[in-house]
Parts: structure tokens; sequence; C-alpha cells
């Protein structure tokens, strides 16, 4: 066979144009729609960020207290939501059960069964808006059931970042606690080309419904090597205990040849763009619960892995531990990556769907050369 070019993962490879974002690790910048994403995580509600995504351009006043007022009254679950979530089993992970009910909500949706209604793209940004609600009640009420807790009710009297929290766990963190996950929702929203909105452009692609390109970006961001990596940062953390056993714990880790969750990336080479808003983010929470022992763990394994690999944190590597100290289980912080991430991924299948064409690469064959069956 001929030596071909092959460009395993598809590294550095060109596939399409986006409008959506605009990643670029040579500034080390991340733009949505234009704008820098510390701009953004410094100044907008969660709101208008996916407003930003959707429609090019950030809610005037106006438009920002009609969306509030759409996106609060979509929260509530329907009562076959509310069934499913009571009978799948608990011991499932939370991003299979989200996964599931996000299925589920496609069945809901009687445009799907028409014949075109999955392809009128004039029906996906209220899909997108539904989707957006739908996921934060989802999510806490997955979250509460781990701990044999009821759901809570959404409140339509507080924003996206207040009330998801506030169904979470019943009660109200801090002003400066909810700012914490207003910022990691901004932070975690869009991402270009990764590979949880390549999947689901993929499916777009081939003029399947929305909600099939969510639930396949959902398959997609599970995964440890991209969204999973924030639940598996905690897990190596309380692995790895305190900041004392981190240089041990590294040697037998790197000679097992482990990846150290939480550091590296696709496209960053010198260091994520998102990190440092989301450190001094995680800052907060340390300085407000009093957990000395877990900013020097995180100080010295990112020194410890930096001075060995010289591989840099990602967006993971802080967002994890504050999760953590919100309160949440390691098992949920994917979810919560969901719930962020939908924005992004239904900007992406409306910019895919705006000007399609089927995505389907090439491969290069390299198993036996034919032969036949005995007696054919
Ligand atoms: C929100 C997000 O999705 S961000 C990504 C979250 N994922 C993680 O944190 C998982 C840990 N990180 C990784 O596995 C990788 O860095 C990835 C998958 C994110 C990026 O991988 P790639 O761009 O394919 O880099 P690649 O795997 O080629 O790495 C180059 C070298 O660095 C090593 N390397 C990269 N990241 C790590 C890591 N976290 N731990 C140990 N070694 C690493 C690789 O083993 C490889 O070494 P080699 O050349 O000796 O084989
Ligand atoms: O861009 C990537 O490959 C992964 C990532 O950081 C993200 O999706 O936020």
């Amino acid at each position: 066979m001929a030596e071909q070019d092959i460009k395993k993962g598809l590294a550095g490879v060109v596939v399409d144009y986006t409008a959506v974002s605009k990643v670029n690790p040579e500034t080390n910048s991340l733009l949505y729609r234009g704008y820098p994403v510390q701009e953004l995580a410094a100044t907008q509600p969660f709101e208008a960020v996916a407003y930003l995504l959707w429609h090019g351009e950030l809610p005037t006043p106006a438009q920002l207290a009609e969306f509030e007022q759409q996106e609060r009254a979509l929260r509530p679950l329907d009562e076959r939501t509310k069934a499913l979530l009571e009978t799948m089993p608990v011991s499932a992970h939370p991003m299979d059960l989200v996964r599931t009910a996000v299925s589920q909500l496609g069945t809901f949706d009687e445009t799907l069964g028409q014949p075109g209604g999955w392809t009128d793209a004039n029906l996906d940004l209220g899909r997108s808006i539904y989707l957006f609600a739908q996921l934060p009640t989802i999510v806490a009420a997955v979250q509460r059931r781990r701990r044999g807790l009821e759901p809570i009710e959404p409140r339509d009297d507080l924003d996206y970042s207040a009330n998801f929290l506030w169904m979470t766990f019943g009660e109200l963190p801090s002003k400066a606690a909810i700012d914490v996950f207003r910022v990691s929702m901004v932070l975690y929203a869009e991402h270009s080309f990764n590979a949880s909105t390549f999947t689901a452009r993929v499916i777009a692609s081939t003029t399947s419904d929305l909600y099939s390109a969510v639930v396949g970006g959902i398959g997609a961001l599970k995964g440890p090597l991209h969204g999973g990596a924030n639940e598996a940062v905690m897990h190596i953390m309380t692995e790895i205990g305190t900041a004392e056993n981190v240089t041990p714990w590294l040697d037998k880790a790197l000679a097992e040849k482990r990846k150290i969750m939480g550091f590296g990336h696709r496209v960053y080479k010198q260091g994520d763009s998102r990190v440092p808003t989301m450190k001094a983010a995680l800052d907060v929470l340390l300085a407000e619960s009093g957990r000395p022992d877990l900013a020097e763990l995180y100080a010295e394994l990112e020194r410890d892995f930096v001075a060995r690999k010289g591989i840099y944190p990602n967006l993971d590597y802080p967002s994890g531990p504050a999760y953590h100290l919100l309160g949440f289980d390691t098992e949920i912080f994917t979810p919560l990556f969901i719930a962020a991430r939908v924005t992004g991924w239904t900007a992406h299948i409306m910019e895919q769907a705006a000007a399609n064409a089927l995505i389907r690469p090439l491969s290069a064959y390299n198993g036996v050369d034919e032969r036949h069956v005995a007696g054919a």
C-alpha cells in the first residue's frame, strides 16, 4: 500500500469555517463571536453569553429580559422526565443519566415526528433554548437523587446560575460562590471544533435532528481525554491526598505511563487561555472554604508536572476542585460541563445546518489483501 499522509486524530487539520469562536494558541486567546472570553466572564450573565453564541450579538437589556423570561418558563421538568429520572438505576453514571434524559426530550418534540420537521432549521433555536433551560433542572435532580434527596422545583425569581445551585442544594451559597459558578459556565460554553462539538456537527451534517446531535456530543464529552477530565482531576487529587505525596505519586504515575488529568491540550501548547480566569475563581472558593491543603496540592501538582514535562493545566484542572468546593459530587462535574457546552454545541449545529456539507472523510485501508470464501 502506498504511504498515505494520515493526520491521526485530525491533528492540525482545518475542516471548515466557523464564526462562533476563535481559539488562538499563539496569542493564548479565546473569542466568542469576537469578544474575549475573559471580558464576558467578568461582565455577563450566562444567559447573555448563550444569547451571544446563538445570535452573534450580545442582547440589549430588553432582549435579555425577554430571553430570561422565556428560559425561566422552560425550566420545570415534564412529568415523563421526572419519571425517567426516578426509574433509571441510581448507580449509573450521571453522564449516562443526563444523556438518556436529553434523548427522551427529543421524543416530546412533536415537530420531530412530522415529515421534514426535524430538518426545519427555524425550529432549532427554540429547541436550543429548551435544552439550555431543562439541563440544569435535570442535572440538579440527578445530583440530589444520588444523595437520596427529592428534586427541588426551579425558581423563576433567580437567574440561571443561582437557580442551578438552588435546585441542587436547596440553599444559596455566597454571592461570590454563585459568581464562581457563573464564570465556570461562561468559560465552558464554547471552544471551536473540540471533539464533542465536532461530533455534534458530524451528526448535524447528515441532516439528523438537533437532539440527536446533542446526545452525540454528550457521548463524546464523557471521555476523560475531553470533558470527563474535570471528574478525573478530582479523582487523582483524592488519590494523591496531600501536597507531600505529589512527587512520589508522579514518579509512579509517569513510570506507569498514566496521563495526568487536567494537563495538556490538543491546541494550546503553552497553557489554556481560560485557566487564569478559572484559577482566580477557584482561589475565591479556596479562601472562602479554608482549604489550604487543597490549595497546596493544586499548586504542587502543577509545579512538579510542568517542571518535568512542560505540559500546562487545561480548564478542567481548576474547574474540578472548584466544583468540589461548591459541593457537587465528583461524578456531576462533567454533566455541569454539558449544561454549559450545550450553548456552543447548538450554535455549531445551527451553523452547520446553514451551510451544510456531509462530513465524510476518507480512510486508508491497511487490512488483509483481497481473499475469497472457500467454494465461492
Ligand atoms: C476541556 C478539555 O477537553 S481539555 C482536555 C482535557 N483532557 C485531559 O486533561 C486529559 C489529559 N490530557 C491528555 O490526554 C492530552 O494532553 C490531550 C488528549 C488533551 C491532548 O492530546 P494530544 O494533543 O493528542 O497530545 P499528545 O497525546 O500527542 O501528547 C504529546 C505528548 O505529551 C504527553 N502528554 C500529553 N498530555 C499529557 C498528560 N496529561 N499526562 C501525561 N502525558 C501527557 C503524551 O503522552 C505525548 O507523549 P509522547 O510524545 O511521549 O507520546
Ligand atoms: O478544545 C478542545 O479540544 C477541548 C477543550 O478545551 C474544550 O472543548 O473546551
